[in-house]
């Protein structure tokens, strides 16, 4: 188990992580999303020992690696790292490549030939051993980082948004084989992304942070479907967020609100209270009904769908998905099957709620 306890680090005015506590489970796979800037990438260096904690301490099975006058280097910590470009050898062959931690730890030529065979195995380029970096594509040099992290035999593999150099059918690949080597293996991937679909088709857990502070940890069901605040709610997923008025505090986690003259009960955050919040309203959660009067303002096709923005009678919007577009300006009546009240915070959503 891999755990952090209130976690910071600062580069002189600069709060890149700021007082981060999780715990990753051995055989996770975690994914930190977040925007831009929100520390992510510094989270996976501090793990590594790539960086060293302004506060905090970071221990690997009961273990302290970092902690006040505690910096364990990178190849004590028993992690492995792929990187976003690859950092491959140019003038090794593959081979060489991925046997190169093996070497530098001193292991043996007929083990080393063995567990690399393996790895080249694991990530199918068993054909490819010899060939050099420059000449394979851009996913097959990821599959040759991969290999080099899985060699080492590190039950943790920290992953610094690998993907992020694939066009989108590799991508879609690659996500394939992150997964299967998760199952395979068994290993604690730990796997830094600002692609909220790449989170949450691969990991049982998301950590989602901005402006480094750790805003909510839960399977991907649960920060897509109960996000903890207006920050997770806008970066994961479509969907409007309103403003609404809760006419009391939750019952049984449902709650009555006030929205565009009409008052649906939707689920609710357990902070929310009697007054103004906000709600989170799913694109899917939207149909076709006589509850709300709406007007279409715009419509995006999207191959299986139409996405849609309507504008409610009090000049919010919403989003929904249809089969067929139709006219800017059009009636529609809606209804709106699930929202999720967030507390009302000091951040307003965006203009008109819609994104
Ligand atoms: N070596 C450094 N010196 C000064 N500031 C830094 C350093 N490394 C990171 N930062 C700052 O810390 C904050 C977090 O950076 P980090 O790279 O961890 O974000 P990120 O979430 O990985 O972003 P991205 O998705 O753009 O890679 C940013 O404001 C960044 O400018």
């Amino acid at each position: 188990m891999l755990e952090l306890s209130h976690v910071s680090r600062r580069y002189d005015a600069v709060v890149a992580l700021d007082d981060v506590s999780l715990t990753v489970a051995d055989g996770a796979f975690l994914a930190l999303l977040g925007p831009s800037g929100c520390g992510k990438t510094t989270l996976l260096r501090l793990i590594a020992g790539f960086e060293k904690v302004s506060s905090g301490a970071i221990a690997f099975n009961g273990r302290t690696v970092a902690g006040p006058g505690l910096h364990v280097p990178p190849e004590d910590r028993q992690v492995a790292m792929v990187f976003q470009s690859y950092a491959l050898w140019p003038h090794m062959s593959v081979a060489e490549n991925i046997a190169f931690p093996l070497s530098v730890a001193g292991v043996r030529q007929g083990e080393m030939a063995r567990r690399v065979g393996e790895a080249l195995e694991a990530v199918g380029l068993a054909g490819l051993a010899a060939r050099r970096p420059e000449a394979l594509s851009g996913g097959q040099r990821q599959r040759v980082a991969l290999a080099r992290a899985l060699v080492q035999d590190a039950p943790v593999i920290l992953c610094d948004e690998p993907l992020a150099n694939l066009d989108i059918h590799l991508r879609a690949a690659m996500l394939e084989e992150f997964r299967r080597l998760h199952r395979d293996t068994g290993r604690t991937f730990i796997y830094v992304t600002h692609d909220q679909a790449e989170a949450l088709a691969l990991a049982t857990d998301v950590a989602v942070l901005d402006r480094g502070r750790l805003s909510q940890r839960a399977a991907p069901e649960v920060v897509y479907s109960e996000p903890a605040n207006i920050s997770v709610a806008k970066f994961v997923g479509e969907g409007a967020i309103v403003d609404a008025v809760a006419e009391a505090p939750p019952a049984g986690g449902k709650v009555r609100v006030r929205l565009a003259g009409r008052t649906p009960v939707f689920r609710a955050h357990a902070g929310v209270s009697a007054g103004p919040v906000h709600v989170l309203v799913r694109p899917e959660a939207v149909g076709i009904g006589n509850a709300f009067e709406a007007r279409v303002l715009s419509t995006i096709y999207k191959g299986a769908f139409h996405t849609v923005t309507a504008e409610l009678a009090d000049g919010q919007r919403l989003q929904l998905h249809l089969p067929s577009a139709p006219a800017p300006g059009t009636a529609l009546g809606l209804t709106i099957h699930d929202g999720w009240v967030i507390p009302a915070t000091a951040e307003s959503p965006a203009a008109g709620g819609g994104r």
